[in-house]
């Protein structure tokens, strides 16, 4: 017998975990979406096995649910799923980016048959929708889950299984704690982001030519500015106490560092950028790939020239190197080509650096 898995919201997050699971033989999916588009492409790429636009049918047949629309509609599922007589026992999880809000209702949940266990795959982009979605998306990526009081270790692994083919790693987490690290190191990032972009779009009011100077540091710092602001919005309404908490202290923090500038106080403006540089380079030794990206990186210097970048990959792949991510940073435009390459370990990022240097490519480790 089959493993019946819905997946309701079949987007970026719930359409890349379909296409996960798709590949396990003992799995069959069943997709729900409010958008009948986006149910008729996954049924057209063969990214769910059936369809439907009414969630009582669509959940009735499912051993397994995973919710991965927004937030604040993933709650109201969660209510509705509620009142659904179902004649087996069912597993619910969710991908929601905050897990306080979710699981204080998944708590209150009544309907005996329901066991929940929050879900957070950490990986993610700045795009929407399913023709985002990929399989390899959550590979070696952090998968937060966060258990209701009442839920078993069997009932954890099980869903462990049927998510298995995302490839991720797997940790427990209390709602409480996940939502404060999430706070710090992914929603408040977006706050400040956006806020770069204000000052710059500020800023071009006085100097026209300033989206022109926009190089690879502007670029790196507010890319995930261009994320979905719907999405986001919904993220900081959910996780809003510690995001008002974060923003207090990063504005006592601002005022230190004023201080720091308008007192040109060298030595404790070294100091603070050196503790950050330190602290920075440090997250690279991390074995897993959190929902920073490209942790193994090789820098390459490639000539602004045809072909230049499909010869180091070809070099790559003559051993089997496989690269996670390939980007070319902007701030060399037009000058030279810096190409960024992360792979997946140490061991291949030093074979890799070796072989580019026995091949006469100019080559480095920090960029
Ligand atoms: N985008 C990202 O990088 C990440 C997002 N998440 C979380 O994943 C969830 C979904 O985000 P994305 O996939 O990026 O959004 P998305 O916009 O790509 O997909 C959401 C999907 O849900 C559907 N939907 C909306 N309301 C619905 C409802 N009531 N019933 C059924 N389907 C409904 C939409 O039609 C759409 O197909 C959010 O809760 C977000 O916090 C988690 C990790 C990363
Ligand atoms: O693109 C990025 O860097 C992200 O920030 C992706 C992301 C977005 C939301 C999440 O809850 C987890 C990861």
């Amino acid at each position: 017998m089959k493993r019946k898995i819905l997946v309701a919201g079949l987007g970026l997050i719930g359409g890349s975990l379909a296409k996960a699971m798709q590949q396990e033989d003992e799995n069959y999916l069943i997709g729900y979406d409010l958008n009948e588009e986006t149910l008729q492409i996954a049924l057209n790429e063969k990214i769910i096995d059936e369809s439907y636009t009414d969630l009582e049918e669509a959940a009735k047949g499912a051993e397994i649910i995973i919710l991965a629309a927004p937030i604040s509609e993933t709650i109201k599922l969660m209510k509705q799923i509620d009142q659904i007589v179902f004649d087996h026992d069912v597993i619910i999880s969710d991908v929601s980016s905050v897990k306080g809000s979710i699981l204080k209702v998944a708590n209150e949940l009544t309907n005996k048959r329901i066991t929940f266990i929050g879900g957070h795959p950490m990986a993610g982009s700045h795009k929407a929708g399913i023709y985002a979605a990929r399989e390899h998306l959550f590979e070696n990526a952090i998968y937060v889950l966060t258990p209701t009081n009442s839920c078993s270790n069997e009932k954890v692994d099980e869903l462990k299984k049927a998510l298995q083919p995302t490839k991720s790693n797997f940790i427990i987490l209390q709602p409480e704690e996940h939502d404060e690290m999430t706070s710090v190191i992914s929603h408040f990032p977006h706050l400040i982001a956006s806020s770069l972009v204000h000052q710059a779009r500020k800023w071009e009011q006085v100097h026209h030519y300033l989206p022109e100077l926009a190089a690879g540091g502007f670029r790196d710092i507010t890319r995930i500015a261009s994320s979905n602001p719907k999405m986001w919005q919904d993220i900081f309404a959910h996780n809003g106490n510690k995001m008002s908490r974060l923003l207090q202290d990063w504005i006592n923090e601002m005022v230190t560092l004023k201080e720091f500038l308008d007192k040109n106080s060298k030595e404790e403006m070294i100091s603070y950028l050196d503790q950050a540089k330190k602290y920075r380079d440090g997250l690279g030794e991390k074995k897993t790939r959190g929902a920073l990206p490209s942790f193994y990186d090789i820098y390459v210097d490639i000539k602004d020239q045809p072909g230049a970048i499909a010869s180091v990959v070809q070099l790559l792949a003559t051993e089997n190197i496989s690269i996670r991510n390939i980007r070319i940073l902007e701030i060399r435009d037009n000058i030279h080509g810096a190409l960024r390459l992360s792979v997946l370990n140490q061991a291949d990022q030093q074979k890799a650096f070796a072989l580019l240097q026995n091949n006469h490519f100019d080559v480095t480790i920090e960029p």
